[in-house]
């Protein structure tokens, strides 16, 4: 141990930073750097500051908000109260500031001091590849410091240079596509969506569940194919999503559409021909080409991919680092259309990239420009209300969808309630349905919510045992049955398991993943409708928790074991990819945990007929507005609410989650 790390061993910052790890308030890693950072030598045309506690308490929260999802520490955050920011008591807070001594009064001071330390990198210095990065008021990792700087440099030359687009032609074919005979009030946001595509080489396009993302960006694709006239055949078009499953519903929808869409423009464009050459839906992972057990990607900057047109589905769901390294990979011709609901949960890692990049999309601030440009080439005016001159590029090519098709009815309405933070209108709607879409079990019990996982309820389906009993009745005809057969089964026991599932808040406790999976086994158990010997068994639901290149499976993606029909005895997981299975021997899964129940978080990207969302007895910091959003439009026609205190949704839904971040202040330059 070298004289300056002793230095900070041992003292009352020191002490305080192990009690609260050892309280499970801090990361052990957070601490670890803290030290670490704090007595680093560094190279540096600056002063040395001598101000080891007070950087050694910037590092400690700046890493602990790293593992919250933010992408940098707020200065302002800093030198006020960043309890809420953590989750902790003010009282937490006050015992570990005390503990650092004497600490810079407010963020300018904070600024100065971290100014003259020589592991921090002030933006303009002279570089000398210091772990901390100081632009502003936020102090960055260094790694997200370059991740955000690549994201919105490439944002603000994708979104700031229009493209030339022939607009009488656009609106010929935006016409075809469109062929909606009356409208009710207010433009056709889907028809200015693929206008305002058109005109640049990045599109974002927003709108909650049902809101025809899909629907819009299949007609973008066929407009593409218009426009590019002879050269169409020779459009290369990707498809992505942040999981296996959100790229396989967004093919399936886009084919779909694209078929419907052929009908509609006959001969003049051979679309079924141009759908058929599209590739399959990947993974970003996959598409980028990862390699196991490194960051990087075959394909960067110098081996760009081979598109013209990416599509990326469930946006909200991309990180920070993952946005950076589609963006450098992506050829600079190339179009990159994101769709997502900006109002979902942010990326699991840092970064709410979706959410920074529609941060105007709600108020459209809309250069006069633009409302030309978009009257010229799809008929539709934009109302005055969403005119702004001093609106920015990106707000330009950003367009939110504001209304919803599939989406209607109580489920609708609660979610929308839940969204505008209106605790009282979703709790009326909540009591209020007569119709069995939606039920609340305001002082839910465990052991109603334990049978409500097995028996679901009258009219929604009857929760696991549905599948597990399709499992029972069909098992002894697929064994023998042979391979076609066997699968015709698995894909109709996938089919009935992803009907149901019971969405969690948190990880740990009774009310939790962990504690309801386990109890839900027990009952399955008791009921006969599982028989475990060990950790698995016939008809476990697993979710994969770590990307397996070799295995082929990626982390989100969820299966279930069945037996063998090669291997008598042994356990296959079956994943459903579209309309086909695969598989892969259960053994080999080495990241896995049993999904009965599982995390919202986990859940984005995937639907079910009935979804179960269960709060738990108290808050904490991860129980917010766009979790419980999140979890509302998981349901497609029955949604249950279990909370074992009633007061529970109305603090949820009062909670916000921010994610400190510079993306926007970086794009705006
Ligand atoms: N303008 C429209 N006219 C008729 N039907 C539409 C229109 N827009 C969307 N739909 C239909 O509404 C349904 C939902 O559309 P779509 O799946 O594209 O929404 P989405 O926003 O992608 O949904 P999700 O959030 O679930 O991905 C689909 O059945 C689609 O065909």
């Amino acid at each position: 141990m070298n004289e300056s790390r002793e230095s900070v061993i041992g003292t009352p910052l020191d002490a305080q930073i192990e009690a609260l790890t050892e309280a499970g308030k801090l990361r052990r890693l957070s601490g670890a750097f803290a030290r670490f950072v704090a007595t680093l030598g560094m190279p540096s045309n600056r002063p040395t500051g001598g101000a080891e506690a007070p950087l050694m308490l910037a590092c400690l929260l700046l890493s602990e908000l790293e593992g919250r999802g933010h992408s940098c520490l707020m200065l302002n955050d800093l030198a006020q109260d960043p309890s809420a920011l953590l989750g902790w008591t003010p009282e937490e807070w006050n015992a570990l500031r005390d503990a650092a001594g004497t600490l810079p009064r407010n963020a300018m001071a904070w600024r100065a001091m971290l100014y003259s330390c020589e592991q921090v990198w002030p933006v303009g210095d002279l570089d000398f590849k210091q772990p901390l990065v100081l632009d502003g008021e936020r102090l960055y990792l260094r790694r997200y410091w370059s991740d955000e700087t690549a994201v919105a440099g490439a944002v603000r030359s994708r979104a700031g240079q229009p493209l030339p687009v022939d607009t009488a032609e656009a609106r010929h074919w935006l016409d075809i596509l469109f062929d909606h005979a009356t409208r009710e009030g207010g433009p056709d946001w889907q028809k200015i969506a693929c206008a305002t595509a058109l005109r640049g080489n990045l599109a974002v396009i927003t709108g909650g569940p049902g809101t025809g993302k899909t629907y819009t960006v299949a007609r973008l694709l066929a407009l593409l194919f218009a426009m590019a006239g002879a050269q169409a055949g020779g459009l290369r078009i990707a498809l992505a999503a942040p999981t296996g499953k959100a790229a396989a519903r967004l093919k399936q929808s886009i084919d779909h559409a694209l078929d419907t869409l052929a009908g509609k423009v006959g001969a003049a464009l051979p679309l079924r021909e141009l759908a058929g050459r599209m590739g399959a839906a990947r993974t970003l992972h996959s598409l980028l080409g990862a390699r196991p057990d490194t960051r990087s990607f075959q394909h960067h900057a110098g081996n760009p991919l081979d598109v013209d047109v990416l599509i990326v589905d469930e946006a909200s769901m991309v990180h920070l680092e993952m946005m950076a390294a589609l963006l450098a990979a992506l050829p600079p011709h190339a179009r990159l259309i994101l769709l997502g609901d900006k109002d979902q949960l942010a990326s699991v890692e840092a970064g709410a990239v979706l959410g920074d990049l529609c941060h105007d999309a709600e108020a459209g601030r809309y250069s006069a420009a633009t409302l030309d440009y978009v009257a010229a080439a799809s008929g539709q005016q934009i109302p005055a209300a969403f005119l702004d001159a001093a609106g920015g590029a990106l707000a330009q090519q950003t367009v939110m969808l504001r209304q919803s098709r599939r989406f209607g009815g109580p489920i609708g309405a609660l979610a929308t309630a839940v969204n505008q933070g209106d605790a009282e209108a979703a709790r009326s709607v909540l009591r209020g349905d007569s119709g069995g879409q939606l039920l609340w079990m305001e002082a839910a019990q465990l052991p109603e919510v334990l049978k409500l996982a097995v028996q679901g309820r009258e009219g929604a389906g009857s929760g696991y045992q549905q599948y597990l009993r399709l499992l029972q009745a069909g098992q002894t005809a697929a064994m023998e049955g042979g391979p076609d057969v066997h699968e015709a089964w698995a894909r109709d026991v996938l089919k009935s398991f992803e009907a149901f599932r019971l969405l969690c808040a948190v990880r740990e406790g009774e009310w939790g993943v962990t504690g309801l999976n386990e109890a839900i086994e027990q009952r399955l158990e008791a009921a006969g409708l599982i028989r475990r010997r060990g950790e698995w068994y016939v008809g476990r639901p697993v979710m994969v928790t770590r990307n397996d290149y070799g295995a082929g499976v990626f982390n989100g993606d969820i299966g279930l074991a069945l037996p063998d029909p090669l291997r008598p005895g042994s356990l296959r997981v079956y994943f459903s990819e579209g309309e086909a299975v695969r598989s892969v021997l259960a053994t080999r899964l080495r990241n896995v945990e049993t999904a009965f129940a599982m995390t919202v978080h986990k859940s984005q990207g995937s639907e079910f007929r009935h979804t179960v969302l269960v709060l738990p007895r108290e808050g904490g910091s991860v129980l917010a507005r766009e979790l419980i959003y999140t979890g509302i439009t998981r349901a497609r026609e029955y949604f249950t609410l279990a909370t074992p205190s009633a007061h529970i949704l109305a603090e949820a839904i009062a909670e916000r989650t921010h994610r400190a971040s510079g993306l926007r202040a970086q794009i705006a330059g």
